[in-house]
């Protein structure tokens, strides 16, 4: 459904990407994981088309991704960033409304206030819906942002850490939401234990690159822990799922 081949960007100070390719199947869920300024959060931006690849081919359900117009790329990816600024003072609602521009319907329209209404009450924000959206919380404004992309009823979603203001419930909320949509997702996840309990593929990437590609339990080992993140480390089957569990171990001679 995505493939990506030697995708190029480079910022003017130089920083990132470089030779990128993956390739994701219709449905998976995949995770980038990788250290603080690896290049993740680019990645996104080249693929929801923020920025511009200086080389290389995203072809999007056999199309170049450039051919799209914007309508039509909005009309497959909906996008979760870490971005909270709106420059109007926009309700909940209307912020969740937002995602149904791409669709060019009428207010009056039953399937679109359906599909309004089946977002809001998915991320269980439905009482939030006549404040405003810049008096919420980071945590709240992450949550009305993820309905807005659900309401957008896309194929694929790309969330670019998608938690990051959210506390472990509304974590493990988002990723279970997320995951029972049955879409193509793609996410850029700081917790690896979070990455391993609900991606089916990772791209780990260091510098712009990808250097490494597998199954959790092919990516989340010991070995990558220590190379990439510099944390010593011991993984263990987690108990409900035997899914690689990360604990983290102090530096301490002789562990
Ligand atoms: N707007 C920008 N202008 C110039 N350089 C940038 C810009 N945005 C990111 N960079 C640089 O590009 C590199 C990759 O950044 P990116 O934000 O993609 O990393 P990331 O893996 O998403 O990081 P994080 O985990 O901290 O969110 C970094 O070196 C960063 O400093």
């Amino acid at each position: 459904m995505i493939e990506v081949k030697n995708l190029d960007y480079t910022y003017p100070c130089g920083h990132g990407l470089k030779k990128l390719s993956i390739t994701i199947r219709s449905g998976e869920f995949i995770g980038l994981i990788g250290p603080n300024g690896s290049g993740k959060s680019t990645f996104l931006k080249n693929l929801y088309r923020e920025l511009e690849p200086d080389e290389g081919s995203i072809v999007l359900a056999q199309k170049e991704l450039s051919t799209y117009s914007y309508r039509e790329s909005a009309l497959l990816m909906g996008v979760l960033s870490q971005h909270h600024e709106c420059a109007y003072d926009y309700t909940v609602y209307e912020m969740v409304e937002m995602g149904r521009t791409p669709y060019r319907e009428s207010s009056h329209d039953p399937v679109r206030n359906a599909k309004i209404e089946f977002a809001l009450k998915q991320v269980g924000i439905e009482s939030l819906c006549e404040k405003s959206f810049s008096a919420l919380s980071g945590g709240e404004k992450q949550r009305v942002l993820l309905a807005r992309a659900i309401a957008q009823d896309t194929p694929i979603l790309l969330l670019d850490e998608p938690t990051n203001h959210l506390d472990i419930y509304y974590q493990i909320q988002v990723f279970q939401l997320v995951k029972s949509l049955g879409k193509t997702v793609i996410a850029a996840i700081h917790d690896l234990n979070i990455a391993s309990m609900y991606c089916d593929r990772l791209y780990v990437m260091n510098e712009g690159k990808i250097i490494q590609e597998g199954s959790v339990e092919e990516v989340i080992t010991q070995e990558m822990i220590q190379k990439i993140f510099h944390v010593p480390s011991l993984i263990v089957p987690h108990p409900q799922t035997k899914k690689p569990a990360v604990i983290y171990l102090e530096e301490r001679e002789n562990v």
